[in-house]
């Protein structure tokens, strides 16, 4: 089952277009959104909270449509994107109070955990946090009304490696029964590699320029050193880059066993095989 649907999703600023984006989330994944700064990530959530009217496309979310059902797939949405701000006037404990009258599902229990856990003085007027403490509280909100879906933009930017450790294993907790899915955007690639299932990542031009499954990039993605580059390879549809300028020669591919299977036919010696760390493959495909 689909816990998003986006399809053909555009929004058009004067200097910037975003989408068209197409793609499924499924329930109990998570993904996340890498792209380089100003590629449309903010947007996207945005888009996807419709607080900014998209241009065009459709959003599905638990099966049902945005913006006609808003009110009630908000209700299952843990969102935190920096939108707390017009409540710097407020203590923590203040906005507590408006987020328990808002969602019903509102766990006071699980609140008062996260801040205790997160070390964070509840009488503390929002304006006056730290950056890395107002994410904290940003990220708390989120969590404590047991939502079905996170939306997390940059939740663990600025925050202190100590509160990194404990977000990364609040957020695997909440994914490990299956049932909730979270996308969340990141530079960070410990993010990627600790919480995420899937990948997408955005071009500086706002296009979906890859939508990679973890599991089957690091199986598949590879550094062949070989004795010869022939012409055949160099056009190959798995073959994504060689390198001819050392000695000996290398390919990187997407399909290691499509290439294994074809080096082996035609004769070619394999010196030898690197498996990519993903982080290799990430920096691969921003900078293509
Ligand atoms: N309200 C707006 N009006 C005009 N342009 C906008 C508006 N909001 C965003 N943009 C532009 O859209 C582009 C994408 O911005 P966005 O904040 O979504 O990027 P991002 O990927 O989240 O960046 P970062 O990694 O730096 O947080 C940028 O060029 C930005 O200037």
């Amino acid at each position: 089952m689909n816990v998003v649907r986006v399809e053909g999703l555009t929004k058009h600023f004067k200097k910037f277009h975003l989408g068209p984006l197409n793609f499924k989330v499924e329930k109990g994944t998570a993904v996340g959104l890498v792209g380089s700064n100003g590629s449309g990530k903010s947007t996207f959530f945005r888009l996807l909270m419709n607080l900014v009217h998209a241009d065009g496309g459709t959003v599905e979310i638990f099966g049902k449509k945005m913006p006609s059902s808003e009110i009630e797939i908000k209700q299952s949405i843990g969102f935190a994107a920096n939108m707390l701000e017009p409540f710097y006037q407020l203590s923590i404990k203040e906005i507590s109070s408006h987020f328990s009258y808002w969602y019903p599902s509102w766990n006071q229990n699980k609140y008062e955990d996260l801040i205790n856990r997160y070390k964070l003085d509840e009488g503390e007027k929002f304006g006056k946090c730290s950056t890395g403490m107002k994410k904290k509280v940003d990220f708390i909100f989120s969590l404590s009304h047991e939502p079905e879906l996170l939306l997390l933009d940059e939740p663990t930017a600025g925050v202190d490696l100590g509160s990194q450790k404990k977000m990364k294993e609040d957020l695997i907790e909440f994914l490990e029964d299956g049932e909730k899915s979270l996308i969340m955007s990141t530079h960070l690639i410990d993010d990627l590699k600790q919480i995420c299932d899937n990948i997408i990542i955005l071009s500086p031009n706002g296009k979906v320029q890859d939508f990679l499954r973890k599991e089957e990039v690091e199986e598949n993605w590879a550094k062949f050193w070989v004795s010869e580059l022939t012409e055949e390879l160099r056009c190959h549809p798995h073959v994504i880059k060689v390198n001819d300028s050392q000695h000996p020669s290398y390919l990187l591919t997407d399909q290691k066993h499509v290439v294994e299977k074809e080096l082996r036919e035609k004769g070619i010696s394999v010196i030898s095989i690197q498996r990519l760390p993903l982080d290799e493959i990430i920096e691969f495909q921003l900078d293509s």
